[in-house]
């Protein structure tokens, strides 16, 4: 069975246009947001490095309900949804500190006697 497909009306075809013009910014803000994602991980992996060579523990809880509510109130001067932006943030710092986890345990690995 073949479906038949009529080429675009005029209208249609100024609309894929118009698509193919959003679409390249959207590509665009895709790729800004994975280079500064990858920018706060660089930092966050120092600070994880910072905190397994002095034994500081990977979360601070205080420091980001702080976080949440300071982007929560630029999410809302924004008009971008708080719960969606408390998500994300949630979200990043969960895998960052799963990162801080990782580092101190390699942290301790080298430090620990070997026991031999
Ligand atoms: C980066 C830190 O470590 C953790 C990760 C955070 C983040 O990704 O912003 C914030 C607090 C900590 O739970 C930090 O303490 O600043």
């Amino acid at each position: 069975m073949t479906q038949q497909h009529a080429s675009p009306t005029k209208d249609q075809q100024e609309a894929l246009q118009k698509l193919g013009e959003i679409r390249g910014s959207i590509d665009n803000l895709d790729a800004a947001m994975i280079h500064i994602l990858a920018e706060r991980f660089r930092h966050t992996q120092e600070v994880g490095e910072l905190k397994a060579k002095h034994d500081l523990p990977p979360s601070d809880p205080e420091r980001e309900k702080r976080q949440v509510a300071r982007l929560r109130e630029l999410a809302h001067e924004s008009r971008l949804d708080p719960e969606f932006a408390e998500k994300f943030l949630n979200f990043v710092i969960a895998e960052v500190i799963h990162h801080h986890r990782r580092i101190a345990e390699g942290a301790a690995a080298t430090t620990e006697p070997s026991g031999e």
